[in-house]
């Protein structure tokens, strides 16, 4: 379990999978043993390449696909079976919903919260929540695309729900959409609402999750803190020094794992980069230049997924398990 003992759960699956029929009638396998843990509160990317599974998992803990095998949770509820206990704590952009053109932001949004009972001042909630205030009463045929992306998660939170399941929502969005989707996620997730987002551009998870999972052949590879994912562990450090096949030899000797790269060293498994220095300095190596080369989550991402194609895995594409694990991914 990547999260402390007693970390409360909002969602929880268990050898999830499901195969779909090729038109051809071969057998493909979407989403095959995935277990996810997604902590309460806060905001979890749910990351993958292309055809690794998301949308098909998203699909299948909202009710949408049936499950071939396996078990999922919502708050502690198993569903679908108990779904209509918890269906009212869930709010999930899936597909685009459909908005009237001609109508203003704030009157798409009363018709919805009518039609769902919501209560009158939660449209204006909404729109705040959502930072379309003061464009609410625009025609949302003039909205940008990240207007009309966070009109609709603006409808998503109608019901004030706990859970919010966002399936790629910055897809099609230019820099300035994105930044507004993922201020938007970020504010949900600091009033303590769970925020479940699916992407394939790490990127644009990277600076608002809190958690993430990142799956590949619809397996889990990894999952936890981002803090852990790309932090955890000891980093290779690069050494600027004179004489640097010298330098190399000392600090072997000294029982680091060392590489010679042109004039710098690299330098793995460092947990105290101070000590590299007095070790150098000790033999009169001067050292010009160190960096930690910390990995950022792109690069976790790469390493876990390289290999993984974006085709999609025709039946039991052979890709062996990655341990999972802060420790062991970073
Ligand atoms: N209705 C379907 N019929 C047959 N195969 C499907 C169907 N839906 C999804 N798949 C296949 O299942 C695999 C997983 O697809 P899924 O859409 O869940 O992935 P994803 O991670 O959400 O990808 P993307 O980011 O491209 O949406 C892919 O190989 C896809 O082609």
């Amino acid at each position: 379990m990547p999260f402390p003992a007693g970390t409360e759960l909002a969602v929880r699956t268990h050898g999830l999978r499901k195969t779909y029929r090729t038109r051809r009638g071969r057998r493909r396998v979407a989403v095959e043993g995935l277990d996810l843990e997604v902590p309460r509160g806060g905001v979890h990317g749910f990351l993958g390449p292309n055809g690794s599974g998301k949308t098909t998992s998203i699909r299948m803990l909202l009710g949408l696909s049936r499950a071939d095998a396996g078990t999922m949770e919502i708050f502690g509820t198993t569903v679908p079976r108990h779904l209509p206990d918890v269906v009212a704590r869930i709010g999930a952009i899936v597909e685009q919903p459909k908005f009237f053109p001609a109508f203003t932001g704030r009157k798409n949004l009363a018709l919805l919260a009518r039609g769902i009972g919501s209560p009158d001042d939660a449209v204006d909630r909404v729109l705040h929540d959502v930072g379309l205030g003061e464009r609410a009463d625009e025609r949302f045929r003039s909205y940008s695309l990240g207007m009309k992306q966070r009109l609709a998660i603006a409808a998503t939170l109608l019901k004030d729900p706990e859970l919010l399941i966002f399936d790629e929502p910055t897809n099609g969005l230019d820099p300035a959409g994105i930044r507004e989707i993922r201020d938007t996620m970020r504010s949900l997730g600091a009033q303590g609402k769970t925020v479940v987002v699916s992407s394939h551009i790490l990127a644009e998870v990277q600076q608002v999750a809190d958690t993430v999972s990142i799956i590949g052949h619809g397996r889990l590879l990894a999952s936890g803190r981002v803090a852990d994912l790309v932090g955890g562990g000891t980093a290779p450090v690069r050494v600027g020094v004179d004489e640097p096949e010298r330098a190399a030899g000392v600090l072997r000797a000294g029982g680091w794992e060392v590489r010679v790269d042109g004039e710098r060293l690299v330098v793995d498994g460092v947990e105290d980069a101070a000590r590299i220095t007095r070790a150098l300095a000790d033999e009169r190596l001067y050292v010009r230049e160190l960096v930690t080369m910390a990995p950022d989550l792109e690069q976790v991402f790469l390493e876990l997924t390289a290999g993984v194609d974006s085709a999609g895995g025709e039946v039991h594409a052979a890709t062996p398990q990655v341990p999972v694990g802060a420790g062991e991914v970073a």
